[in-house]
């Protein structure tokens, strides 16, 4: 089968997924022409020169290579950081996965590769009856998971990796991302890791002072290139 995107997850909100799905939209810029990242959801906006923007959708749109209009790559934009059921109620909004199920049909008409990175991590409510893990499935993408390195991410590593399976998807591989410099015995965990997750690890992302996805050194898949 021709590759044509997958679906970032993480072990939870703000381990890195940003970060490594632009690490991983470069990296595939060097094999695909057209690559797009999608953010489906972004829940919490910030200002910036007086518009509120979504700060994962302008990451991915810097290390994309063709440019889409925000309807596409970043459907539902809510401004306050909550979980997005949560954050859509505030707003008065409801978001579906059918409605972004067809942004990213777009998105395909217009890129090779369209990489899809989630909000938290993979049971995340959408709504009152669908989570992000329903948005992966629809889309029936192979799953990266981003395990942000610290102290309690081998439960939560492993119970994603449980689930993913699951749901019938295929964990295609994982990044072991160190948002904690000071955790103790990191190696000994991303080896532990190495040994249960059952995927291969794409890459070792040293913590950066200043992230720079530009930097991170990451090995796609064989069947991705
Ligand atoms: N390797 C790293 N070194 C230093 N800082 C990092 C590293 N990885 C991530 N960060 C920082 O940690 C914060 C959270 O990362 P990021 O926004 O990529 O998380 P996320 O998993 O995408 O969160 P969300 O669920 O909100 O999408 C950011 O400020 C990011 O720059
Ligand atoms: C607001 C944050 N940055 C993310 N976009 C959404 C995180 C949702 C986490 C929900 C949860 O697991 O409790
Ligand atoms: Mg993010």
């Amino acid at each position: 089968m021709v590759f044509d995107g997958c679906f970032v997850t993480g072990t939870d909100t703000g381990v890195g997924k940003t970060l490594v799905s632009a690490a991983l939209l470069h990296t595939l810029a060097r094999h695909h022409p057209r690559v797009v990242g999608m953010k489906p959801v972004a829940a919490g906006l910030v200002q910036q020169a007086g518009a509120w923007v979504a700060e994962d959708a302008l990451a991915l749109r810097a290390a994309s290579t063709v440019a889409v209009p925000p309807a596409l790559d970043n459907p539902v934009a809510l401004p306050e950081p909550l979980s997005p059921h949560l954050s859509a109620a505030r707003a008065g909004r409801c978001v579906g996965v059918a409605e972004l199920v067809a942004a990213h049909r777009g998105l395909r008409s217009l890129a090779d590769v369209v990489l899809v990175e989630g909000s938290g991590g993979w049971r995340v409510p959408l709504n009152e009856s669908e989570t992000l893990a329903d948005l992966a499935v629809a889309l029936a993408l192979p799953v990266v998971l981003v395990v942000g390195l610290r102290l309690g991410c081998l439960n939560h590593a492993l119970l994603t990796a449980e689930a993913i399976r699951a749901d019938g998807l295929h964990l295609a591989g994982w990044v072991a991302n160190t948002v904690d410099p000071a955790m103790a015995c990191r190696d000994e965990n991303i080896q532990t890791l190495r040994q249960r997750l059952r995927a291969p690890l794409l890459g070792v992302v040293p913590w950066q002072p200043v992230p720079d996805a530009r930097a991170v050194q990451l090995e796609l898949p064989e069947t991705w290139r």
